[in-house]
């Protein structure tokens, strides 16, 4: 079948086995042209292995750290004619390409929050690697079941205390216009750290502690976004960053049971994923973001950044922020950027955004994470949605 996109507001319903599997190649060769990264794991589990910094991730970790890796996704697989989700393919690139260089992944796929989940990823590590050096966690999600009281949590991505009146992009259309957010109630606000804090990452590591499979010397990365003032009003100060504070204080209760640098929170800086596209005002301001920091030759995605965090960042006496976080947002954050991102900001309209922002960019990369709009690909070609090219 021909496979084209099919966009429905911040999620593509279609991937492209051919596309995805190129873009998984793509990240690879960039992350084997910068050689090996010294004094990596061996044996490394990424949750959430099959997209964004997960993906990114697994692929620094195989192929310049020289790692054996199991990964956890939730995916949808293909049938005859209905496409996988772009995570079920980036796995099967992945695998392909890893067996290439003499390496065995394994990956799970179902739901992470699950205790089942946790039993059998432990049973596969006991059988394939014994023990394991590093565990990245780098879920995003919108809903979770708590094992021990099976209620479902929903997150919301709302602000807190008043409404949030704050410019923001229709990626379709390009139109720039104001929206007021209605701030979120304490159960919406309470659900959202339920998804998406440091309980289902804390319960992970006990129960691999518990089990006897983590490696002395055992570290556990995962990632926040922090961000500047003006994604501060959606972000930080509302329910994600509330979530996201929660991080912290889990990192600090795993620190305490395993060890000094046990557990560490990575801020990254903000990209375009399926995660980050369904967050108010983070596409206008990515927008912005992505022409400025090209212009100043500071430009990074998912594999440039989480390519630097393993090279750069996880190695002894490493610089540390105010919550002992490990910081990859620097470049995001810095003064030059965040100058011209603020003096942009209140000059954006549907008119202006042409020439202050690149949605063309923040399009394009849209599609990519669902494989298309990728050189080389034949997208009139037919495909079978089951396969994934060797
Ligand atoms: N995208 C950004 O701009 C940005 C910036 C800084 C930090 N981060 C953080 O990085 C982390 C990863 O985000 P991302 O943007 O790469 O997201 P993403 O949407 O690309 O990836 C999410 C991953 O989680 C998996 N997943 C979701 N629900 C699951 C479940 N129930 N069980 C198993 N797997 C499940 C998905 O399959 C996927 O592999 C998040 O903590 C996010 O806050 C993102």
């Amino acid at each position: 079948m021909i496979i084209e996109p099919r966009v429905r507001g911040f999620i593509c319903t279609t991937a492209h086995p051919v596309g995805c599997a190129t873009n998984v190649r793509e990240q690879i060769a960039y992350v084997l042209k910068q050689g090996p990264v010294a004094d990596c794991p061996k044996r490394v589990a990424v949750l959430g292995c099959s997209t964004g910094y997960g993906l990114a991730s697994r692929i620094v970790a195989t192929f310049a750290g020289g790692a054996d890796t199991i990964g956890v996704s939730l995916e949808r697989e293909p049938s005859e004619k209905r496409s996988a989700s772009a995570g079920w393919y980036n796995n099967r690139a992945f695998e392909i390409e890893a067996e290439k260089i003499g390496r065995s992944p394994l990956t799970l796929e179902g739901d992470a929050f699950s205790d089942e989940m946790k039993k059998d990823f432990i049973e596969r590590v006991r059988e394939k690697f014994g023990q394991l050096d590093l565990l990245v966690y780098s879920m995003a999600a919108p809903v979770r079941t708590d094992p021990d009281t099976g209620k479902t949590y929903r997150s919301v991505i709302k602000p807190l205390g008043a409404p949030v009146e704050i410019k923001t992009l229709d990626t379709e259309t390009g139109e720039v216009f104001q929206t007021t957010l209605e701030p979120a109630n304490e159960d919406q606000t309470a659900a959202t750290v339920a998804v998406m804090g440091g309980d289902d990452w804390k319960r992970w590591i006990d129960q691999l502690a518990d089990a006897g499979v983590l490696a002395p010397g055992f570290r556990t990365l995962n990632y926040t976004y922090i961000g500047s003032e003006l994604t501060w009003p959606i972000y930080w100060n509302g329910t994600l960053g509330r979530a996201k504070v929660d991080l912290d204080s889990k990192a600090e209760a795993i620190r305490v049971r395993l060890g000094p640098d046990a557990a560490r929170v990575v801020a990254l800086k903000a990209v375009v994923t399926q995660a980050s596209s369904a967050i108010p005002v983070v596409p206008l301001y990515g927008t912005v973001l992505f022409k400025v920091m090209k212009q100043l030759g500071l430009h990074e995605g998912c594999i440039e950044q989480i390519d630097r965090l393993f090279r750069t960042r996880l190695g002894k006496g490493v610089e540390l922020d105010d919550a002992q976080r490990i910081r990859v947002d620097d470049w995001e954050l810095s003064p030059e950027v965040q100058t011209e991102v603020s003096r942009r900001w209140p000059l954006l309209t549907t008119e202006t955004l042409g020439e202050l922002a690149d949605l063309g960019e923040y399009k394009s990369q849209f599609l990519r994470l669902f494989g298309f709009g990728i050189d080389g690909v034949d997208y009139t070609k037919d495909v079978d949605p089951r396969v994934v090219p060797g």
